[in-house]
């Protein structure tokens, strides 16, 4: 189809709802992740499904921050984030990292450390994903981050958590 032709039906159809868009979404299951951040900026973190592997030369994930979000200032200040995924036992993390909690509750509730680049590891996470903020693009409400990971830690056999139809679902490693 010409371009011109594209924009033409594009003006005919009706705009998407929100509502709409966001109830479509809710069938995609995704991760749970939690997204941490430390350094000059302050510590902070945020429950995240907008994450996915984008390369892995180098290896990159990554995601979706809404502007609005308290987390956000630190998390672009500090330039660095680690990606902490999710185990089936840690959702009440999830309820805690996502939103309207004091950060230093959220931070009190788990056991942490630090690798390369400072920011918090989750203990028992399912995997975890040390990174630097490689490149940082806008999108209506959200910047994606692209996150080069520096180092990392799996957990072997750990049973996932994923969000779906906004609930949480445990899914069982293979046995
Ligand atoms: N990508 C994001 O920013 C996401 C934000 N959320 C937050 O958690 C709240 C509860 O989510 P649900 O229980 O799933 O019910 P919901 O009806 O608010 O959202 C359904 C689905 O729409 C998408 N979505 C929701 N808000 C979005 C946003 N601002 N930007 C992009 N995608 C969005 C997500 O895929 C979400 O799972 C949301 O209202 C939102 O504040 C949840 C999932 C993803
Ligand atoms: C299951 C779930 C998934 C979420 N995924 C994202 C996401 O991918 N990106 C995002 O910016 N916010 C996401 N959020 C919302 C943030 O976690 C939340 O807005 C954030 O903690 C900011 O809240 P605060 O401003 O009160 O700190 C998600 C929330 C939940 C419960």
């Amino acid at each position: 189809m010409q371009l011109a032709q594209l924009e033409c039906a594009t003006n005919l159809t009706p705009p998407v709802l929100k509502q709409d868009y966001r109830d479509a979404m809710a069938r995609l299951a995704a991760a749970v992740n939690v997204v941490t951040t430390d350094g000059p900026c302050g510590r902070a973190g945020f429950t995240a499904t907008a994450v996915c592997s984008v390369t892995d030369e180098p290896p990159t994930l990554l995601v979706c921050l809404n502007r609005s979000a308290s987390a956000h200032p630190a998390v672009i200040g500090n330039g660095i984030l680690c990606i902490n995924t999710l185990s089936c036992d840690q959702q009440a993390l999830s309820n805690l990292f996502g939103g309207k909690t004091p950060m230093a509750e959220r931070f009190a509730a788990a056991g942490w450390s630090t690798w390369a680049t400072g920011a918090p590891v989750l203990d028992d996470a399912a995997a975890s994903f040390d990174c630097r903020i490689s490149q940082i693009n806008s999108v209506g409400t959200h910047d994606i981050l692209c996150c080069e990971v520096l180092a990392l830690r799996r957990r072997d056999r750990a049973d996932g958590l994923v969000y779906f139809d906004r609930d949480y679902h445990g899914v069982c490693a293979a046995i």
